[in-house]
């Protein structure tokens, strides 16, 4: 794994102090904007500017197969993840929505999809032709998670290099909540049923061969849960894999990365595994439905922003709470001050 990936400064604590002094003399009750305050004073210091500015996002969707959808663990056929591939590229996904309502870029990545795409703007940047069947075979090879994590990298300096002043990480991947579920429980050692969900709607009974596919799977591969190149060989998934990359290369480049939902927080836990810096760039937008959003967000020790009980995916819940964040950057921006506005302070 090349160096640079590691280099991640640390954030800018000075300026969050002078920021948050700044907050306290704008026309409001000391404290009243909550939240949106912290995520203020937090931007300040991911950025070390006074008055960052998030707009424009940048939004990345990597998208690739599964192999392990042979055993039966999504409610929907894997050429879903193929069809909504070219969804995003003929704009009607939700995720192309929001991106435009936010007026964000918004890049579409195949980066392991199991067949051959033909379409102008879509990046081909395919490792390869779906992750094996981790039930009975490692899901990929050392030498191809870390590719994928390259490409994610060199994806994510691209957009931010376009203007992206902030990042969204989204995917596609039929089965990639088996395979994030997989890596969740050697992340936290968690039992495995307390962190399986539903994913795309599989039913109760479902939910329990799920389980007992990872559980077996588990001791097939028997991952090294220390080491995230590791994890992501074993029992990943290649667009689990960009988004980590994408993740080392926005905190390095100093750019706040708004962490959608189940799949995108397992990504942001192995990019804080593989460089801790690396979290103090990251917001949590939404809690997902999935059980196992919880659990990983208490291990990342981020606390969401929203809950609208979402489970798509594809960056959706990180489009749709971006205008709050870029409500937190305006408001220091753009409010008057009590001197400024002539208003009479606290007693
Ligand atoms: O982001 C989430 O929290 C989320 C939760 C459940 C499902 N998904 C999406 O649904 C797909 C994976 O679900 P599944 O059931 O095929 O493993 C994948 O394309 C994800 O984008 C996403
Ligand atoms: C239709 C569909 C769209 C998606 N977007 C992200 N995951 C998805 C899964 C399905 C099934």
């Amino acid at each position: 794994m090349t160096k640079h990936l590691y280099n991640i400064p640390g954030k800018s604590i000075d300026i969050g102090k002078q920021v948050s002094n700044y907050i306290n003399s704008l026309t409001k009750p000391l404290g009243s904007l909550g939240r949106l305050e912290e995520l203020a004073i937090s931007l300040a210091e991911m950025k070390n500017e006074s008055f960052p500015s998030v707009s424009p996002a940048g939004v990345l969707v990597f998208a690739a197969d599964h192999g392990i959808t042979d055993e039966g663990v999504s409610a929907y056929p894997k050429a879903v993840t193929e069809q909504m591939v070219l969804n995003f590229l003929n704009g009607g996904a939700a995720i192309n929505v929001f991106s435009r309502q936010i007026g964000a870029l918004l890049n579409i990545i195949d980066i392991g999809v199991a067949s051959d795409l033909d379409h102008s703007d879509l990046i081909n940047k395919k490792v390869r032709y779906g992750t094996g069947n981790f039930l009975r075979e490692d899901a990929m090879s050392r030498e191809e998670a870390e590719k994928a994590i390259e490409i994610g990298y060199e994806e994510s300096i691209e957009i931010i290099n376009k203007g992206a002043q902030c990042l969204i990480l989204g995917e596609m991947g039929i089965g990639n909540t088996t395979a994030s579920s997989a890596i969740l429980a050697l992340l936290s050692g968690k039992a495995i049923e307390a962190l399986v969900g539903t994913g795309t709607g599989i039913t109760e009974e479902g939910i329990q061969h799920k389980v007992s596919v990872i559980k077996q799977s588990l001791q097939n591969r028997n991952p090294d849960s220390s080491d995230p190149i590791d994890l992501i060989a074993k029992v990943g998934g290649l667009e689990i894999a960009g988004m980590t990359g994408a993740m080392l290369a926005a905190a390095s480049m100093r750019v706040p990365i708004l962490v959608d939902g189940f799949i995108c927080t397992i990504a942001a836990l192995l990019a804080k595994q593989l460089s801790p810096n690396a979290s103090d760039y990251m917001i949590v937008t939404h809690q997902s439905v999935e059980p196992g959003h919880q659990i990983a967000l208490s291990l990342l020790g981020k606390k969401p922003l929203l809950d609208l009980g979402l489970r798509l995916g594809e960056g959706t819940g990180a489009a749709v709470t971006y205008p709050i964040i870029q409500s937190a950057t305006l408001m220091v921006k753009e409010m008057a001050t009590f001197e400024s506005a002539g208003v009479s302070q606290k007693n």
